[in-house]
């Protein structure tokens, strides 16, 4: 690979206010899991909301990593009931990404949706959330102890069943694994034209791809960016991605 042909992968950004200022952050963990486990250099999209110049952006890149976030996605853009007091929500995170997401797969840009990221997915496609899956009752514990060390917060927490016919089987090469859990959400109804590539042991819808999509579109609802190089199925989802990247990055006119 030459160094010109380095795929420059995008990291959508929340906001968060840091002090009295406004700050489009980006967590580092994303950021080292597209040069770590991708081989991509990572470029930060800032989420400012309102028009956005979405055409230069996808020729500008390579591929998008849509990162997990502490916050939601505002319930109106699935006709969700409002959510509960104190809820946090990002609006100009939901007002870039909402259109990023589809506009990127119709360009044949490859994407890869993690946590809030996959809920965002979902909803770009007309799908809708579960806000508290905790509340559901059918439903195992998928939210993390808060209080504990974030290697315990991130350890691997339950089971998934993959679709042998899916984009994470053609990385993965078997039908489980184990993955960690930080979510209070889930999908609720899916995305018209995804399909679903694993399942938790309760049911829960936690991978997806775009069924009709020209380059790799996968959503999954843990965090395999956590301690990428260390976890050979993590590995396997960032480098079929990075590979996906690397093919664009051969053939996108710069
Ligand atoms: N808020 C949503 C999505 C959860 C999520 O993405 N968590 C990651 C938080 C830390 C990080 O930024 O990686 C939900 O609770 O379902």
């Amino acid at each position: 690979m030459t160094s010109s042909k380095l795929p420059l992968i995008g990291v959508v950004a929340c906001n968060s206010q840091l002090g009295l200022h406004p700050f489009s952050i980006v967590g580092e963990k994303y950021l080292l899991s597209v040069v770590e486990g991708s081989g991509g250099w990572p470029l930060v999209i800032p989420s400012l909301g309102g028009a956005q110049p979405i055409a230069a952006i996808l020729d500008s890149l390579d591929g998008i990593l849509f990162t997990g976030s502490p916050s939601n996605v505002e319930p109106h853009h699935y006709q969700g009931p409002a959510s509960s007091e104190g809820t946090h929500h990002d609006p100009n995170r939901d007002a870039s990404t909402l259109p990023l997401i589809k506009a990127a797969v119709a360009a044949g840009v490859p994407i890869l949706g993690v946590c809030r990221g996959f809920q965002e997915m979902n909803v770009a496609y007309g799908g809708s959330l579960y806000q508290k899956l905790h509340e559901i009752g059918e439903f195992i514990e998928h939210r993390e102890d808060k209080t504990a060390p974030l290697d315990v917060q991130y350890g691997l927490a339950h089971e998934i069943k993959i679709e042998t016919d899916s984009l994470l089987f053609k990385a993965w090469g078997q039908a489980k694994a184990q993955v960690n859990s930080v979510h209070t959400q889930g999908v609720e109804r899916l995305g018209v034209g995804l399909r679903i590539e694993a399942r938790a042991p309760d049911g829960l819808i936690e991978a997806f791809s775009v069924i009709d999509a020209k380059s790799f579109a996968l959503g999954v609802q843990w965090h395999p960016e956590w301690k990428v190089t260390e976890n050979p199925f993590y590995s396997s989802i960032f480098k079929s991605f990075g590979d996906a990247c690397r093919n664009r990055a051969t053939t996108r006119a710069r």
